[in-house]
């Protein structure tokens, strides 16, 4: 059924009881999901991880048999003023060549929607005003970060199936790593990886930036909300609206790599459950992406050692929902087909 977009929100308050009131799964669907299954032609199980996938689906669309149509990937870009602590292989400016790049057509992602079959939507969120240094202040002020999270809030996610969010932003690892610490504990150490492919000396600056920002900011980013206005940036709080917009809409969610993990485990962290319509379509190589995959008791459909965001390890999974869905729906069942079920012939032969 179709939905209206959410209105935007006008404080973090707003976000906060947005987050708290969460649609469960239709259980009548998975019920159907899951009585489907053992009468599909194969012998049990023998789908592997496509089976609860296809079920999954189904609680999270409230429809069965699920459809995977219409798949949406939007991709938040955002500058980052703690780029200029020399956290990044690259420089802020990379960011903005990126989003011509997605919009001439030339990038990973667009190739990967096309092959996929998927819309591609770029966002651009206030390039002209990177964040603040949040290891020695607050990156965004209160109405910066609602703006940005009402970009994915608010978006219009009637006749979507699926959605994928992504990101572009240069030093963004270094919030996510920030956001990750909060959320989650243990040290800078733990999250702090080299993104683009930082060298060694980068790295221990990373890492003493994450440090500096968790001193900083103390006991306030015990807050998920509030880590992610002072830690956060603009392309996280809009993939994060992005994931709660898709709950609201009863919309399935397929996340991608670290950064956009980091961000959407806020709702869980907030609520628990706050995620359970989100898979993990990767794992990424930065190596905090498979302690927060854990943390977040996510077990990823893909480790093929991507580390590139846009959106592009969750539009290669795609691919493997689409398979679920279309074995799930379209295979014969064993009466319909004439084929013996498991121990027929066993029985037989016994008699
Ligand atoms: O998705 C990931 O796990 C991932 C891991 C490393 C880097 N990235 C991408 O690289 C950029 C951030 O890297 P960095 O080194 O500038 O923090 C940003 O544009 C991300 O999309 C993405
Ligand atoms: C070239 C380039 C492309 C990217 N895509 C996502 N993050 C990126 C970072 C860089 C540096």
């Amino acid at each position: 059924m179709p939905t209206a977009p959410l209105p935007p929100v006008a404080s973090l308050e707003a976000v906060r009881t947005l987050a708290h009131d969460l649609p469960g799964p239709d259980t009548a669907a998975h019920a159907a999901a899951v009585a489907r299954e053992p009468t599909l032609t194969k012998p049990a199980g023998s789908l592997g991880r496509l089976e609860p996938v296809a079920a999954w689906l189904a609680a999270w669309q409230g429809r069965h048999p699920a459809r995977v149509e219409r798949v949406r990937c939007v991709v938040f870009a955002g500058n980052h003023g703690v780029a200029g602590r020399g956290v990044s292989a690259f420089p802020p400016e990379v960011t903005v060549q990126m989003v011509a790049n997605f919009e001439a057509g030339g990038a990973a992602i667009n190739q990967l929607c096309r092959a996929h079959g998927a819309d591609l939507q770029v966002v651009p969120l206030a390039l002209d005003r990177p964040t603040v240094p949040f290891d020695t202040d607050a990156a965004m002020t209160e109405a910066e970060v609602v703006a940005a999270l009402n970009a994915g809030l608010t978006l219009d996610l009637s006749d979507t199936d699926l959605l994928i969010v992504g990101e572009m932003g240069i030093g963004n690892t270094t919030a996510a790593a920030a956001l990750a610490l909060a959320l989650f504990g243990g040290t800078a150490g733990d999250w702090v990886g080299r993104g683009t492919g930082l060298d060694d000396a980068g790295l221990a600056r990373k890492r003493s930036v994450v440090e500096a920002a968790h001193r900083h900011h103390g006991f306030t980013l015990s807050d998920p909300l509030e880590a992610l206005r002072r830690v956060g940036g603009r392309e996280l709080a809009a993939m994060a609206g992005g994931v709660l917009a898709a709950r609201h809409a009863r919309v399935p969610v397929l996340l991608d790599g670290f950064i956009c993990c980091a961000s959407a485990a806020v709702w869980q962290a907030m609520t628990p459950g706050g995620l359970d319509h989100a898979l993990a379509g990767h794992v990424s190589q930065e190596p905090g992406h498979r302690r927060l995959l854990a943390a977040m008791h996510k077990d990823p459909l893909l480790d093929l050692g991507m580390r590139l965001g846009e959106g592009s390890g969750a539009a290669v999974a795609l691919g493997v929902v689409r398979d679920a869905a279309a074995c799930h729906a379209g295979m014969a069942t064993f009466a319909d087909a004439g084929v013996s079920g498991a121990g027929d012939g066993t029985r037989d032969a016994a008699s």
